[in-house]
C-alpha cells in the first residue's frame, strides 16, 4: 500500500460537516484524482457517475462513534493506493524510485463522507455457488458492521442463492440473530446454482427497495454480479452492488486469494496425511487423495507443499499420461521399489480429458452451466489396480482412495481466515456506504483495496508452472514433467 503525500483535497476537522455541493465537489475531485504518469489507479465506479443529483449524506458516523476516536490517517482519502505489483524487474533505463509503470487500486476503508444515510439504508445479503469456510462469518460481519458502524437496522438475507431474489422472502437480520453464526460452517442463508434471471432480479431488488446488494459468491457469481450492476445503473437506482468473492478453489484472480482457503488447505493436508499413513502401513502401498479444484490446482499445490508427504501431485495446469516411458505408472513403479509406499494428490479438474466418457458425459453440465466432472480419483484408482495386477500378479499392492471433497469445505472457517472474513465485510461496507458501486474488495499483496467486478469477473487465477511455486512442488516430490515430448525418467 502507499500513500502518496498529495494535498487533500479538505481538511476537515472530524465530525465538520461542509456544505453539500462543496462535500460532492470534494468527492468528485477525490473520484477523477490522477497520480503521476507512472501510475494507473484503477478507476472505480460510483454512484454520482450516473445519479447527477446525488448529493453526499453527511461526515461518517464513525466520526461520532465511541468506540472510534477517528484520527489523522484514519479515513482513507483519494492518496491511498494499493500497488498491484510489488516485485518487479527494473528494466537498465528504470530506478526504484522510478520505475516504468504501476498499476494501482483504490484502497480499501472507511471514507470521510457517506452517500447512505442510515435510516433510508436497506441491505441485501446473498450467497452463491458452492460453500466455502467462512462465508457465515463474512455474513455476521454484515450485518454487524452495518448494524454497529453505521446505525443501519435493516438489513435482509436472501435466501438460496440469486434464485431467492425473486422466489423466496427476504428474512430480516440483526446483530443478535447472528452473533454466533461464525462457528458455523456452511451459509445459514443457504446457496445454490443457477437461477439467474437479470430482469427478476434487479425488479426484486427495486420492489423491496434495496439499496445496498453485498454477493458473495465465485467466479459464476461475479459474472452475474457485474451483469446485475449494469442493470441497476441502466436503470439509474441508487443501488450500490458489491461483490466479495467466496471461492475455495481461489480461482478468482487479482486478488491474492480468498477467504476459506486457508482452512481448505488445512483440512486438505489432514486427508494427506491419511493416505500416507495408509500407504505407509501396507506393502506397495498407495494413498490417493483427490481434492477440489475444477479448473484449477491450488488446494492441491499447497496442500502439497505444507505436508510434504506428497510423492506426486497432478493438478489441471499440467497435463500427465499414465503409460510409457515418463508416464505416471512409470514414476510409481520407481518410488514403491525405493520407498514401498506412494502419496498421489490430484485436484478434481486433472486428467479429465484422460477419462472414457459418453457423449451424454461429455455435455453434462450443473445448474450454473459449469462443465460436470468424472471422478478422476476413482478412475486412477481403477487404472492403478489394472496396471499392477498386471505387470506384478503375484505382489501385495493396495491403493487407499481418500476423497474428502465436502469436509474440506463445509467446516468454519480457521482463525486466520476469520480475520480476512471480518475485513472483507468491513471494507465491503465502508466502499458502499462511500458511494462506490460495481466493485470488489479483497487483498492485493496483503492490503485491502476495492477493485473494479468487472474487471474481477474476468480475471481467472490459474496455477503458474512456471513460477518459482510449482518448482517449489517439483523440489518436494521430485516428480517428472509429464511432458511426452520430454522423454526424461525419474
Ligand atoms: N456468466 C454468468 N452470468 C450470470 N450469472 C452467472 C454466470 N455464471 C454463473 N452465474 C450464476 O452465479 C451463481 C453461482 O455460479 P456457480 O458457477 O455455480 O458458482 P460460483 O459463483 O461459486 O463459481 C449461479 O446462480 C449462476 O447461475
Ligand atoms: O457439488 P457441488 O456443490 O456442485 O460443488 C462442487 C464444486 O464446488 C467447488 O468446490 C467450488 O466451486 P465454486 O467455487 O465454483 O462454487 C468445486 O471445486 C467443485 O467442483
Ligand atoms: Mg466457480
Amino acid at each position: 500500500m502507499a500513500n502518496l503525500s498529495q494535498p487533500e483535497a479538505t481538511n476537515l476537522a472530524a465530525g465538520q460537516n461542509p456544505p453539500p455541493e462543496q462535500q460532492l465537489q470534494d468527492h468528485l475531485d477525490d473520484h477523477a484524482f490522477s497520480f503521476s504518469p507512472n501510475i494507473t489507479l484503477k478507476k472505480l465506479p460510483h454512484l454520482s457517475d450516473y445519479l447527477q443529483d446525488l448529493q453526499p449524506a453527511g461526515p461518517n458516523p464513525l466520526d461520532h462513534n465511541p468506540f472510534f476516536h477517528p484520527s489523522d490517517g484514519f479515513y482513507v482519502n483519494k492518496s491511498d493506493i494499493v500497488l498491484r505489483q510489488v516485485a518487479c524487474r527494473l528494466s537498465p533505463s528504470e530506478t526504484i524510485a522510478s520505475p516504468s509503470h504501476h498499476l494501482a487500486y483504490i484502497r480499501a476503508g472507511p471514507r470521510k463522507q457517506i452517500f447512505f444515510d442510515h435510516c433510508a439504508t436497506r441491505a441485501a445479503i446473498v450467497t452463491c455457488g458452492g460453500l466455502c469456510p467462512g462465508m457465515n462469518t463474512v455474513i455476521r460481519e454484515l450485518v454487524v458492521g452495518l448494524w454497529d458502524l453505521y446505525g443501519v437496522r435493516q438489513i435482509y438475507g436472501i435466501k438460496a442463492g440469486y434464485r431467492g431474489f425473486y422466489s423466496i422472502h427476504p428474512i430480516e437480520l440483526n446483530p443478535k440473530m447472528v452473533h454466533n453464526w461464525h462457528g458455523r460452517g456452511g451459509t445459514v442463508l443457504e446457496t445454490s446454482r443457477g437461477g439467474f434471471d437479470l430482469t427478476k432480479i434487479v425488479d426484486a431488488i427495486e420492489n423491496h427497495g434495496f439499496n445496498q446488494v453485498y454477493i458473495i459468491g465465485g467466479d459464476g457469481t461475479m459474472r452475474g454480479a457485474v451483469k446485475i450492476f449494469e442493470e441497476v445503473r441502466r436503470r439509474k437506482l441508487k443501488v450500490g452492488v458489491t461483490g466479495i468473492p467466496k471461492t475455495v478453489d481461489n480461482d478468482v484472480g487479482i486478488i491474492d486469494r480468498s477467504f476459506g482457503f486457508q482452512t481448505a488447505v488445512e483440512m486438505a493436508e489432514q486427508a494427506i496425511h491419511a493416505a500416507h499413513v495408509e500407504a505407509e502401513s501396507a506393502v506397495n502401498g498407495i494413498g490417493l487423495v483427490k481434492l477440489m479444484g475444477r479448473s484449477t490446482g491450488h488446494i492441491a499445490l499447497h496442500a502439497t507443499l505444507s505436508s510434504r508427504d506428497v510423492d506426486c501431485c497432478l493438478i489441471p495446469e499440467t497435463e500427465f499420461y499414465l503409460e510409457g516411458k515418463g508416464g505416471l505408472l512409470e514414476f510409481l513403479e520407481q518410488r514403491l521399489k525405493e520407498r514401498g509406499h506412494a502419496v498421489v494428490v490430484v485436484a478434481e479438474g486433472a486428467g479429465q480429458d484422460l477419462i472414457p466418457r459418453t457423449t451424454a458425459q461429455k455435455e453434462e453440465r450443473d445448474e450454473s452451466g459449469n462443465m460436470v466432472f468424472l471422478d478422476v480419483g476413482a478412475w486412477l484408482k481403477t487404472e492403478l489396480k489394472k496396471w499392477w495386477d498386471r505387470e506384478h500378479p503375484h505382489e501385495l499392492f493396495t491403493v487407499k482412495y481418500i476423497d474428502p471433497t465436502y469436509m474440506i469445505r463445509a467446516v468454519p472457517a480457521n482463525a486466520t481466515d476469520n480475520l480476512y472474513c471480518t475485513l472483507v465485510a468491513h471494507s465491503a461496507i465502508h466502499g458502499l456506504m462511500a458511494g462506490y458501486t460495481g466493485f470488489v474488495t479483497g487483498p492485493i499483496n496483503a492490503n485491502h483495496a476495492y477493485i473494479p467486478l468487472a474487471d474481477v469477473a474476468q480475471a481467472k487465477n490459474e496455477v503458474n508452472i512456471k513460477d518459482h511455486k510449482w518448482e517449489w512442488v517439483r523440489s518436494i516430490t521430485n516428480q517428472p514433467d509429464f511432458v511426452k515430448s520430454n522423454q526424461n525418467s525419474v
